[in-house]
């Protein structure tokens, strides 16, 4: 059994049809998917809002490598084109975390090294699993607490936006 924790974000052209598609591709390995938020840019911060959402994936037969692979192939499929880091995308799909797992090698560094300092995805995350932990960190909640008020002010919920899972 292989359950991650993925986080997604688009910039781009059809930013909901986007992160729509990454649960259109992973069909019934979703369990769970948060609301989509609205975010102001960080890293590179001229450049437009993002929209964000995280969602839990759970398939026996993939390993950390497949969920990587799985959302690389999703960016490729939404046009994305490697440019800028940290600059703007039709899609972005990070693994956060994978039960059981850590790595430090670059192709794959679980937990996603960016995860205590990204209230984009800190907020939808805790939305859909109030307990989580992110291994080595703590609890996704307390490294909420401990972001900066006007970063955690910058995670909008865009509730007029709905993601669906399928299956
Ligand atoms: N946990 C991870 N999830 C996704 N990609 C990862 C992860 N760890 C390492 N990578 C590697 O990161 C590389 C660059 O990814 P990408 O272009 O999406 O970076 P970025 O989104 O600009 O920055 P960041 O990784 O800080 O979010 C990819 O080639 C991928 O192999
Ligand atoms: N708010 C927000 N900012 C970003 C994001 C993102 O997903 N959300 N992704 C980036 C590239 O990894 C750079 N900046």
């Amino acid at each position: 059994m292989s359950r991650a924790v993925l986080s997604l974000g688009s910039n781009l052209g059809d930013r909901l049809g986007h992160l729509q598609s990454v649960l259109d591709g992973l069909g019934r390995a979703v369990l769970a998917v948060s609301t989509v938020y609205e975010t102001e840019p960080w890293g590179v911060t001229d450049q437009p809002d993002f929209l964000n959402a995280v969602c839990i994936v759970d398939d026996p037969a993939r390993d950390h490598w497949a969920w990587l692979r799985a959302g690389q192939e999703l960016e490729q499929a939404a046009g994305r084109v490697r440019e800028v880091r940290w600059g703007p995308r039709t899609l972005d799909v990070d693994v956060v975390t994978v039960d059981g797992v850590t790595s430090d090698d670059p192709e794959l560094l679980l937990p996603h090294p960016g995860t205590p300092e990204r209230s984009s995805v800190l907020v939808p995350w805790l939305e859909i699993e109030p307990e989580a932990v992110l291994p080595g960190h703590g609890s996704v909640r307390s490294l909420l607490m401990a972001r900066p008020v006007e970063d955690r002010d910058s995670v909008h919920p865009r509730p007029d936006l709905r993601l669906f899972r399928k299956g």
